[in-house]
């Protein structure tokens, strides 16, 4: 059989933060090959280093050691071929819908595809996170929904190799956060991205990703876990909800999370904050 080489590869990345002399460890040994058109999701306790990672495959942060391959070419600096979405949308204020994808495809698109293509482009990309009947609002007129929905288009304008996505639905309502991920699961359905998601919600990590990955406890976390979802696409949340597979891949993620790496509060910092403290390290310890 012949494997294909994969199209991110994360190899040996070890992170350090240094500050005042002190040196935090906080990647260790990371490995994570993934092929085009994969759904990836990273799950792990806060501060374990999730955003730390996607960094790196951003280029907006260097590995002390290792590095990151995308497409056959090492990452060394952020570049439109890596589109990152954050939680809190990063639009800017003073343009409207349209011209806050316009500033991405003008500055991707220039000297390649005529002004017409370009705003057929546009109009396409916000046609699609049904965006179109907002493109002269400005930001602060429409909802942290919408934003968000005007963050993605703006992303997969750029046709990125790879699409990071960090909690791109952690800011949003429960309904407006579903809403979002089966539009997120259609366009993944119809453009096949590699994508790259941080998410806390474990039923968003099952219900979207071909794999999740889960991340020990920091300090110096690394891969503890690779979940394969073999689920069928097109998912339907409401049918999943009584499918027993859903039921055991949430289950895998949840006693990863809650019984092997659950989240203790380092002794030494309970002792510095007294007595009270160091009764609460013994209840967590025992
Ligand atoms: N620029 C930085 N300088 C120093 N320390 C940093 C820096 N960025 C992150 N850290 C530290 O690295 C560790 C991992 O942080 P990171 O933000 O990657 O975790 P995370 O898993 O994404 O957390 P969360 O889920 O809370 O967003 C934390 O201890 C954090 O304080």
């Amino acid at each position: 059989m012949i494997m294909s080489q994969p199209y991110l590869s994360i190899s040996r990345v070890d992170m350090d933060f240094s500050r005042g002399g002190v040196t935090n460890p906080v990647l260790r040994d990371v490995n994570l090959d993934v092929q085009r058109g994969e759904y990836i999701s990273l799950i792990g306790h806060s501060g374990c280093g999730k955003s730390t990672v996607l960094n790196i495959v951003a280029g907006l942060l260097r590995a002390t050691s290792g590095g990151v391959i995308v497409d056959g070419r090492e990452v060394n600096s952020p570049g439109p071929d890596r589109a990152l979405v954050f939680q809190n949308h990063s639009l800017l204020p003073w343009l409207t819908v349209y011209q806050n994808v316009e500033i991405a495809v003008q500055k991707i698109f220039k000297g390649k595809r005529s002004a017409a293509e370009q705003r057929d482009w546009i109009l396409h990309n916000l046609d699609m996170v049904s965006m179109s009947h907002a493109l002269d609002r400005l930001p602060a007129e429409i909802s942290g929904g919408m934003k968000q929905r005007v963050g993605i288009a703006r992303a997969l304008a750029m046709e990125p190799k790879v699409l990071l996505l960090d909690e791109p639905f952690g800011a949003l309502d429960a309904l407006t956060r579903a809403h979002l991920q089966d539009e997120v699961m259609r366009i993944q359905s119809e453009l096949q991205n590699t994508v790259m998601m941080i998410t806390h919600d474990v039923d968003e990590a099952v219900l979207l990703s071909d794999r999740i990955v889960m991340m020990t406890n920091g300090p110096s976390a690394t891969i503890g876990q690779v979940l394969d979802i073999d689920l069928p696409r097109p998912r339907d949340r409401l049918a999943l909800a009584d499918d027993p597979r859903y039921t055991h891949y949430r289950h895998e993620v949840l006693s990863f999370l809650y019984e092997k790496q659950r989240k203790v509060e380092p002794i030494a910092n309970a002792r510095a904050r007294g007595a009270a403290g160091t009764r609460e390290a013994a209840a967590l310890r025992a």
